[in-house]
């Protein structure tokens, strides 16, 4: 089936599939099409429909070519106008061929549909067209993370926002249209720009100079704050990669000039889809030098005591979560189809069909919202008993994964955050972890907002008291934001955790207990750390390059790299780029494999 065959089945789908765009392309695994490509072909089309439907009406094109569906010619007019390489298609095939028949005549119509919106020209009408969809998005600035890596923000200011109009508070970037950028005054290197600006398509984007990031998915790689006496850092739950690069940029900055990183920042994802797409976000950074990628590794199954990581003082814990705070994520974009000739005009689909199931055919609305984790995981939830269970489900998990996170010997600093506005994922986990035994044990403290790194100590929005359990000094720790605040960022949360550690190895009560081989068989509980099959000793290292075991050819990765070239064409911005594979599915499903080593 051809690229526009399944996007049109992808649209056409009706709203009791579930789901948005993004979890309908890339949850189906029978597209033979890229799914990346198939995402930007619906999403641009959506987005030009207002204009391509009156094109596609007023040359009558439907009356001519009685064969296309209106979806199917939104889709080709749509390339066949707007797109560079114009339709996918070869030059003798009928589709390709029904569309260019008519070039003059849709041309033209293109040309009065423009004018019709006073637009100067196609780049103006592209403007207004993408502020228009936007719709409500538009209160929202685009954030760009400067990637300290590769450039610096005054480079930035200079080349690539040289047009752009600075000004001081970040809702003077959406209140009118044009192009005005701001200097975050939280978090260093992150600028927020106007929504409409096709940053995508700019150099800076496309070599990974800039990245696309949430000011407050942000918050956790700064609030960690890793020095280079804190030693490596570990990103337990890494892919699409937008914290593992921002701690590499982080540590990467503090190296002094002509001094060589003696950092490492390790990267586990348990998923080995999602990983692939950490590994390409990861080289885009320039990170490659300072991460060490781990594919397919489920963080809770790496040994705490093993030797590879007696240097880890920081943590980075950014878990699969409920996804309640991120921005737009119930939607499917509305499209506007052309009208069949002969039938009464169809009415325009609903603008925001929410994710809700129905049942069309029988009339019968039975309204049973799907709750989409921020890994693409799809729950039913038709009452509020099952979103208290996923949640419980959830929390549970996290609350696992900061316990582990607790046991690393030479820890000191440890970040946990979530994009969920619910206080089961959040403030609770925190109470938890703060009155595990693990915690008390090895002295784990809440790190209190005094403590806390500039930006964030001054950040106004902190956590619940009432989900802090009226313990002011937790509440006054934990880091919030919520979307539709006013203060342009999605909804999220953060806490950082810290302890005092003295000289390495001399974590507890006493020294490790080696083997002859030098490999710590006790920790200094006395506990023994060793389990058969666990930790890199499994495996002869740690350091094994891991992708021929899992018949992944370097070759590959950068094959598929090149078929996403093609989407260039489309504005496809990193998030959705970087979220290649939300297919997965997060929790309680991985076989309980072994270590899989590190990519060098
Ligand atoms: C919220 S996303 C991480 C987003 C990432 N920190 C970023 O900023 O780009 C959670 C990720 O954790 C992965 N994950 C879930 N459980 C894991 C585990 N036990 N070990 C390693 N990765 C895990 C999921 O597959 C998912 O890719």
């Amino acid at each position: 089936m051809s690229l526009y065959h399944e996007t049109a089945d992808i649209l056409s789908a009706t709203p009791s599939t579930g789901g948005n765009l993004k979890t309908r392309i890339f949850g189906k695994k029978d597209l033979k099409s890229p799914q990346q490509q198939i995402y930007a072909l619906a999403l641009e089309t959506c987005k030009w429909s207002p204009v391509l439907k009156e094109v596609i009406d007023n040359s009558d094109l439907l009356c001519h070519e009685r064969k296309l569906s209106p979806l199917l010619a939104l889709l080709l007019v749509h390339d066949f106008i707007l797109s560079k390489k114009g339709i996918a298609l070869p030059a003798s095939h009928g589709l390709r061929a029904s569309i260019e028949r008519h070039k003059a005549r849709l041309s033209a119509e293109f040309t009065r549909a423009r004018l019709r919106r006073k637009a100067g020209s196609v780049e103006a009408l592209r403007e207004q067209i993408t502020a228009e969809f936007l719709g409500g998005a538009a209160a929202y600035p685009r954030w760009v993370r400067v990637n300290a890596l590769k450039t610096t923000i005054e480079d930035q200011l200079a080349t690539t926002f040289a047009t752009f109009t600075r000004v001081l508070t970040v809702g003077e970037v959406t209140a009118s249209p044009g192009k005005f950028l701001y200097v975050d005054e939280h978090i260093p290197n992150l600028l927020a720009i106007s929504p409409s600006f096709e940053i995508t398509k700019t150099d800076a984007y496309k070599s990974g100079a800039v990245i696309l990031q949430d000011k407050a998915s942000c918050f956790p790689a700064y609030l960690l704050d890793p020095r280079s006496e804190d030693g490596d850092v570990i990103d337990s739950c890494s892919a699409p990669g937008n914290k593992t690069t921002h701690l590499a940029a982080i540590v990467h900055s503090r190296v002094p000039e002509r001094e060589e990183c003696t950092q490492t920042v390790y990267a586990f994802e348990k998923d080995p889809k999602r990983a692939r797409t950490l590994e390409k976000m990861v080289n885009l950074a320039g990170a490659k030098e300072i991460t060490r990628m781990s594919f397919g590794q489920d963080f809770l199954r790496v040994d705490p005591n093993s030797e590879l990581f007696a240097n880890v003082g920081c943590l980075l814990l950014d878990p699969s979560c409920s996804g309640s705070g991120i921005v737009g994520r119930d939607e499917m974009p509305p499209i506007y189809l052309p009208d069949i000739p002969g039938t009464f005009k169809k009415p325009l689909p609903s603008s925001n069909r929410k994710r809700k199931r129905d049942d069309s055919d029988t009339g019968k609305n039975t309204s049973q919202p799907i709750m989409v984790d921020d890994d693409g995981k799809e729950t039913l939830v038709s009452s509020e008993k099952e979103l208290e269970a996923r949640l419980e489900a959830l929390s549970s998990f996290q609350l696992t994964l900061l316990l582990h996170a607790f046991k690393f010997p030479a820890a000191k600093k440890i970040t946990y955050s979530t994009c969920s506005i619910h206080a089961q994922e959040n403030e609770q986990v925190v109470l938890k972890a703060l009155r595990s035994d693990i915690a008390k044990e090895r002295g784990w403290r809440i790190l209190r907002r005094e403590q806390q790194v500039r930006g964030l100590r001054e950040w106004p929005v902190r956590g619940s008291p009432e989900a802090s359990d009226v313990d002011s000094e937790v509440a006054e720790a934990c880091i919030r934001s919520y979307k539709d605040d006013g203060r342009g960022v999605m909804g999220f949360f953060v806490a950082g955790f810290v302890r005092d550690v003295k000289p390495a190895f001399a974590d507890g009560d006493g020294p490790y207990v080696r083997d002859e081989s030098g490999r710590i068989i006790r920790d200094s509980m006395g506990m023994p750390t060793f389990k058969p099959g666990y930790g890199p000793d499994s495996l002869g290292g740690g350091n094994r390059i891991n992708r021929s075991a899992q018949g992944e050819n370097p070759q590959h990765v950068e094959d598929r790299a090149e078929e996403n070239e093609d989407v260039e064409d489309y504005d496809m911005d990193s998030e959705e780029a970087n979220d290649l594979s939300s297919d997965n599915s997060s929790q309680g499903d991985s076989d309980p494999g072994e270590w899989n080593g590190f990519d060098d």
